[in-house]
């Protein structure tokens, strides 16, 4: 008979246990930990998100960049992606501005690694893992025009939202040139058959200017001071 010890210890033997979904549990659990322990003093943020094939110069990229600058102007960290586009613009605007840009990486099989625009940097395996440090480190959500992965950013916002998951968290969608036919969609298709409340159309800001990007953080932080005990905000 083998004692655990003896088992732990003998370096032989099949090593296929390591692919198997407990073990993937385990790696899994680090990440949420490491995540939460490099996040933890992050000061209040905003987690902004938008295309990763945005080109440096362009309209949106600018505007971006533009964004993370107005943010930590008011005195917000900026929270991204990581990658190129959008996110690089975000935390490029955010650090030229002398603020804290941090970059949630996620590994990806043609990964480029973080943009050099970002002082605080995590990478993580799974994106359900990244998505929870989207939400829990920041204070809103901004998504300049993206595809499916600021799509899926978004719509993940707005049922944690719907469903009070969060509360008081601004969802803002800049560029009503970009964003007007989905919310129209939304409002027509979604809220006119009832598949949500009319009032949940209202949950999704569209705007043009950084200045309410910045007003409409601003407001929801302040509503939420007044409702929330000094010493639980
Ligand atoms: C050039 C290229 C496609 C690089 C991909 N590199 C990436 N690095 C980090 N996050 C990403 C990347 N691609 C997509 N994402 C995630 O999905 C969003 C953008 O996806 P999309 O381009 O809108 O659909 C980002 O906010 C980010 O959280």
């Amino acid at each position: 008979m083998t004692t655990m010890d003896q088992q732990l210890l003998d370096g032989r033997g099949p090593s296929d246990w390591v692919h198997t979904d407990p073990w993937r549990v385990l790696r899994i659990q680090a990440e949420f930990v490491e995540g939460f322990g490099a996040l933890a003093e992050v000061p209040r943020a905003v987690s902004v998100f938008g295309s990763a094939r945005l080109k440096p110069g362009s309209e949106d990229y600018e505007a971006a960049r533009n964004i993370g600058a107005a943010l930590v102007r008011a005195g917000y960290a900026v929270i991204t992606g990581g990658g190129p586009g959008a996110m690089e613009a975000a935390n490029r605007g955010a650090r030229e501005s002398g603020g804290y840009s941090i970059g949630l990486g996620i590994e990806l099989p043609f990964e480029q690694g973080l943009n050099e625009w970002v002082d605080l940097g995590v990478n993580f395996r799974y994106f359900f893992v990244r998505k929870t440090m989207f939400v829990k480190y920041a204070q809103a959500f901004v998504c300049v025009p993206g595809g499916f992965g600021t799509l899926d950013e978004l719509f993940e916002a707005l049922t944690l939202v719907q469903t009070n998951k969060i509360t008081r968290f601004p969802i803002i969608l800049f560029g009503s040139s970009f964003w007007g036919g989905l919310v129209d969609w939304i409002r027509e298709q979604l809220a006119g058959t009832e598949k949500i409340g009319v009032t949940d159309v209202g949950l999704i800001h569209v705007t043009d200017s950084v200045d309410e990007v910045v007003e409409l953080i601003d407001a929801a932080q302040q509503l939420l001071h007044q409702q929330v005990p000094a010493d639980r905000q």
